[in-house]
């Protein structure tokens, strides 16, 4: 399944070139974005999610050019950011309200199925200032899901989160794959992607190192479990498959 397709993409931010001359093409259910910090996985997903625009090149979704069409790419995907800091004293049903609101969706049941889905339909009336870290990112989720979008974008979504919330967490993004959804999920946390994902994405450095199967980045590196086979491919030069011009 070929959702995006980057075309000879290059970002630059202030002085910094972050992306130049990228090629990339995402295909797959569930596809983990991994990438040492400052490799540009914020940045890429903002560029899918039509926050940044390139400096340079295409960004296709379903072969539509979002930089030309951001409406078709915007009623399309969900987005959740790496930081969701709703105004604390608004309430968790309330932040929804707001946020479907600005995407014209007002439905109440609508506003409810994204809570039930999210389980946080218990504390839904509670301020969100109060919420744990974790209630948060769900949060964070539901309001990705407010469009019911076909593309999932998941900017470290289990950042920070113990280990049963992370569960949680995997089981709902299963759930949402396995309902028709595209997910991509940038993540330092390597079981993560080999619990969830079919295809894996290694950035480094505003380069792509590999991207495909996960079981071919296995096979590539000669590794067992998915954290040899990352840490081989960001040694060794001769594993990588780069994705960008220097
Ligand atoms: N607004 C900006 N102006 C200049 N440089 C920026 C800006 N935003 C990000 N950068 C730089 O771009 C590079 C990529 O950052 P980005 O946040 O995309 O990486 P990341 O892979 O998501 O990192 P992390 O895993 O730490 O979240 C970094 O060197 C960062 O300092």
């Amino acid at each position: 399944m070929l959702t995006y397709e980057l075309r000879d993409v290059s970002l630059t931010l202030g002085r910094k070139r972050i992306f130049s001359g990228l090629d990339l093409k995402l295909e797959g259910r569930v596809i983990g974005l991994l990438g040492p910090n400052g490799a540009g996985k914020t940045s890429l997903m903002r560029l899918l999610a039509t926050l940044l625009r390139p400096t340079r090149g295409q960004i296709l979704l379903h072969g539509r050019d979002i930089v030309r069409e951001p409406a078709y790419a915007r009623t399309r995907i969900g987005y959740v950011p790496q930081h969701f800091r709703p105004p604390g004293d608004l309430t968790g049903r309330q932040v929804l309200q707001y946020l479907g609101a600005l995407r014209d969706v007002v439905e109440a049941e609508r506003i409810d199925r994204c809570l039930v889905q999210t389980g946080l339909s218990r504390v839904a009336d509670q301020a969100a200032g109060a919420y744990s870290g974790g209630t948060l990112r769900r949060l964070a989720l539901a309001q990705a899901l407010l469009s019911d979008p076909q593309v999932l974008l998941m900017d470290e979504p289990t950042a920070g989160l113990d280990p049963e919330e992370q569960d949680r967490f995997q089981t709902l993004v299963r759930g949402l794959a396995e309902r028709g959804a595209q997910v991509l999920i940038s993540t330092h946390l390597l079981a993560e992607v080999s619990q969830l994902a079919d295809t894996a994405v290694v950035l480094h450095e505003g380069r792509i190192l590999f991207a495909g199967p996960a079981p071919d980045l296995l096979a590539r590196t000669g590794a067992q479990r998915l954290q040899d086979a990352y840490l081989r491919l960001l040694r060794d030069p001769a594993l990588q498959v780069v994705g960008a011009r220097p």
